[in-house]
């Protein structure tokens, strides 16, 4: 197990300009989830603008009553009461409303882009999987979906409601005096020149803490799923020490972010208390000349706030979009990634099919051929064992099949027609795969072995596990077929998982059967009344072995032994023994090694 951190990533993207972010694409991506939810953005907006209004009637009836005191007349102080309770009341139904329709929205924008991320996810070519570590598609849909859901849910409807309250509120202190309407108006922008200050080292800084955060996830995620390695190989200490460093950084990013906010949120109100006391000052001076009356004032003190916070909020606003828009891209750059069209082709007829690799060139990475010139075929229904050293391309024969990977060089033709005619979906649906490397979902057997068919049955689920020589262990469970089996099967024995496996490929009733070795965890009795249940429950199907373990073949209608990605010997097990060739050395030299020799010889 590796404890090495991702790459790091420090992006510039934040440190754009914003109206370059209105010709880009991934804003432009984002404004279209935003239209999907127009209703609740009409309704968030539309509350926010009536609280605006509300606070200006509010700021104008208490103007009057401060402008009548003391000789308020009875009648109108009664009038000037229920206004004052109604203002109240509509206030906090508006409030309610708007929190809800923002909590809704909220939910849905997250319940919404996460299900659409990991059904993408699920469709991307298995290139994309094994080309990028898990814990960068996690992130994906955790954090940068987290700031992307952060601008479409707040950011958005704050960028509508707060200039239009400006306009409103900055008139009507206009219109109380045009001084007082000019000091409220001017704090604004102040601010917003204020908030350059330390902006670059701020954002630097934010984004340095990110990386600290992606680090903690990723090593305690390896740690988690590597948990048996990390103790066997007593990493502990240096699990510690990897954390004791990342949590090292992390407390002096932090530290040092929450100076510059310190410092950044103190030359950002200072504008504020400027206004305000200035405010004060000339309202105290046009009281006395008789200018404005002690309700002028009030309105001033009441709507400063107002009138100064779409200008702080629309600050932060921007800086937050900057931020989205960033986060956002890595989002949709797997989101724009083209998914595999599982559906596009002709339907593969049912029956075992019959197999031709022609002439099969194939790499992974430019410049190293894994596999070359690779010819074979495997008649309807017969099986054909791929037999070599570790490393010689067998699993990637399979993988081809599976149209995991197309071949660079030449064609696979099922049934005498190219691979590529058909769908996808019809050649998995017809494969079933026993593997070595066995991956059981966190849930029941039973749950486990309906994956090869969903919907099956419990009675085509126990014969499945019967057959698989499963049921005699899961009878011994303590819920039987219901016993939860763990995080990737932990609770069961390697051999009890792969039995698992087993009873999930025959359940599927497939007619294309990849073995990939598929007794290595079986002991010697189980793996021989395998092998003869094997004749009965996939005696229809066309069949391909990959196996190290010579009893695993001796069956085999035909062997192909690979060296390098080349086919070197192709045959029939007899054949090649009696060729005298590599298959034969390689037949013995493991037979020697595992004392089988005797019995294939
Ligand atoms: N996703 C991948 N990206 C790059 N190289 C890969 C990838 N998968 C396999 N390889 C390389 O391709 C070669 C063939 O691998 P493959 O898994 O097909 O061998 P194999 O014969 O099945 O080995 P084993 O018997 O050990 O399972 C190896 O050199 C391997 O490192």
């Amino acid at each position: 197990m590796s404890l090495r951190p991702p790459a790091k990533r420090i992006t510039d993207n934040h440190r754009r300009s914003v109206l370059s972010l209105l010709k880009d694409k991934t804003f432009r991506n984002l404004l279209s989830i935003v239209k999907t939810y127009k209703w609740y953005y009409i309704g968030a907006v539309g509350s926010q603008l009536l609280l605006t209004a509300a606070a200006l009637f509010f700021a104008d009836t208490s103007r009057r009553l401060f402008d009548l005191a003391p000789h308020v007349p009875r009648n109108t102080l009664s009038q000037i009461i229920l206004m004052f309770v109604c203002i109240a009341l509509s206030q906090l139904v508006l409030t309610f409303l708007n929190n809800w329709l923002r909590s809704a929205l909220n939910e849905s924008v997250v319940y919404e882009m996460r299900r659409s991320i990991l059904n993408h996810l699920q469709r991307l070519p298995l290139s994309f999987h094994e080309n990028n570590h898990s814990s960068n598609s996690v992130n994906v849909m955790n954090n940068e979906l987290e700031i992307a859901k952060n601008f479409i849910v707040y950011d958005v409807q704050r960028l509508i409601a707060l200039p239009i309250s400006f306009v409103f509120v900055g008139i009507y202190l206009l219109s109380v005096h045009p001084l007082l309407g000019a000091i409220a108006i001017a704090i604004g922008p102040l601010q917003m020149v204020s908030n350059l200050v330390l902006k670059s080292k701020f954002q630097q800084a934010a984004e340095l803490q990110n990386l600290v955060t992606r680090d903690v996830f990723f090593t305690i995620g390896e740690t988690l799923h590597g948990i048996r390695e990390v103790k066997a190989n007593q990493m502990e200490d240096s699990v510690n020490a990897r954390m004791a460093e990342i949590q090292k950084r992390g407390v002096a990013y932090n530290v040092l972010l929450t100076n510059i906010s310190t410092i950044r949120s103190i030359t950002k109100d200072l504008p504020g208390h400027a206004g305000y006391l200035t405010g004060i000052g000339i309202g105290a001076a046009l009281m006395t000349s008789g200018d404005i009356g002690v309700g002028g004032l009030v309105a001033f003190i009441t709507l400063l706030d107002k009138v100064a916070e779409p200008f702080t909020v629309l600050v932060d606003t921007i800086n937050n979009l900057q931020r989205s828009v960033s986060g956002a891209r890595r989002l949709f750059e797997v989101m724009d990634m083209a998914e595999e069209d599982t559906r596009a082709g002709t339907v593969l007829e049912a029956g075992a099919p019959a197999i031709r690799y022609e002439n099969i060139g194939f790499h992974y990475t430019e410049g190293a051929e894994t596999l070359r010139n690779l010819s074979f075929t495997i008649p309807a229904g017969k099986s054909l064992a791929l037999v070599g050293p570790s490393g010689a391309g067998k699993s990637t024969i399979v993988k081809l099949l599976y149209r995991f990977y197309d071949p660079q060089q030449g064609r696979i033709q099922v049934n005498d027609r190219p691979l590529q005619t058909y769908a996808i979906h019809s050649i998995r649906e017809r494969m079933a795969l026993v593997s070595q490397d066995i991956y059981l979902f966190d849930g029941t057997v039973a749950a486990n072995i309906e994956v090869g068919k969903p919907g099956a049955s419990r009675d085509e689920i126990i014969r499945a596990a019967k057959l698989a020589q499963a049921y005699a262990f899961i009878e011994l469970l303590p819920n039987g077929m219901d016993s939860e089996i763990g995080e990737r099967g932990i609770k069961l024995s390697h051999g009890q998982k792969q039995r698992l496996s087993i009873a999930r490929a025959i359940l599927r009733d497939a007619s294309l059967l990849i073995l990939d070795e598929p007794t290595s965890a079986l002991d010697v009795e189980t793996e021989a009344s395998f092998q003869r249940d094997l004749g009965e429950w996939a005696s229809g199907c066309t069949k391909i072995i990959i196996a190290h373990r010579l009893s695993t073949i001796r069956d085999a209608d035909y062997i192909v032994f690979l060296e390098h990605g080349e086919a070197v010997e192709f045959g029939t097990a007899e054949e090649l023994l009696r060729m005298n060739g590599r298959f034969r050395s390689y037949w013995e030299k493991q037979g020697r090694e595992i004392g089988e020799e005797q019995s294939v010889v």
